[in-house]
């Protein structure tokens, strides 16, 4: 759904970016009280056999070993364009989880996301086929993301050069099965960030690449946000935050934390870890 624009004010009183006095700014992702809940067959009731599962769904039931993950618990914030939030937490801690949830590659249990556009998630998993080259890969994530055959002809050579893939030999022409886990990270960051986005999420890609490749990268994510996108950006490299993001979402077991200008929510959480 499209969201309205509403003025600047924020109920926590928390401090994003981009605000400008007596400018409204407009939101572009909405959550609300939002619960995401895996449901996981932890096998603890052994009965794996066919007649079983038949007897279960014949019955409605769950089945015995079913457990549930409660991944995401009553998190709300509102986005803004222009802003870069950083999602920061311990490992489990929800952060991937969020933003499958806002993509909606996974359903609300409870609660609800409102989003403007249709946000792009850009994760080290993103599907590229393995057994094709780069070069097929840049088209069909191009084509996937929406632009048009002759977008992606025309960006095709900023995409590549961007991902510096052929930097040392011609590897674009290679299936991306022979490509370093680093090479294939910044293949889909290129092929992400050659588009502008709405809301665009990126789920530790910067923290695969190299030094060189990371300054690129978070320079193209500055200019992003100054094409009137949101972007998020999920890593363990408080570095890469700083560097990149204005607000910072910290969760924690599923929770909400702290919600607020970078630095204020770095030192708490970098007081939080021990560093
Ligand atoms: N597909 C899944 N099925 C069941 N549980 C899952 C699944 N994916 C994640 N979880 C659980 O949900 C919780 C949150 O996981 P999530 O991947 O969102 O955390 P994260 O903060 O992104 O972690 P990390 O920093 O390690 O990447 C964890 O307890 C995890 O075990």
């Amino acid at each position: 759904m499209a969201v309205a624009e509403v003025e600047s004010t924020r109920k926590n009183g928390q401090d994003g970016a981009g605000e400008q006095s007596g400018e409204p700014r407009i939101p572009t992702v909405i959550a609300e009280d939002l619960h995401v809940v895996y449901r996981v067959n932890g096998g603890g009731g052994g009965r794996g056999s066919a007649t079983a599962a038949l007897n279960r769904i014949l019955r409605r039931k769950p089945p015995a070993g079913m457990r549930e993950v409660r991944a995401v618990k009553g998190v709300s914030f509102v986005a803004y364009r222009g802003e870069a939030i950083g999602l920061i937490g311990s490992n489990g801690s929800g952060k991937s989880t969020l933003l499958k949830a806002i993509a909606g590659l996974l359903p609300a249990e409870r609660g609800k996301v409102y989003t403007d556009g249709q946000p792009s998630l850009l994760g080290v998993n993103a599907a590229l086929m393995n057994d094709l080259t780069g070069e097929r890969n840049v088209i069909l994530g191009g084509l996937a993301m929406g632009m048009t055959k002759a977008q992606v002809e025309e960006r095709y050579q900023d995409i590549v050069d961007f991902s510096g893939i052929n930097e040392k030999g011609d590897f674009i022409s290679l299936p991306m099965r022979t490509y370093s886990s680093g090479m294939a990270a910044r293949l889909r960051f290129s092929i992400a960030a050659a588009k502008d986005h709405d809301v665009l999420m990126i789920d530790e890609a910067l923290a695969t690449g190299d030094k060189k490749f990371q300054k690129r990268s978070e320079a193209r994510i500055r200019e992003l946000r100054k094409e009137a996108g949101t972007v998020f950006l999920v890593s363990h490299n408080n570095k890469s935050i700083r560097d990149t993001c204005d607000r910072v979402l910290w969760l924690e077991r599923g929770e909400l934390r702290m919600d607020g200008p970078t630095e204020t929510v770095m030192k708490a959480y970098e007081e939080f870890t021990g560093k």
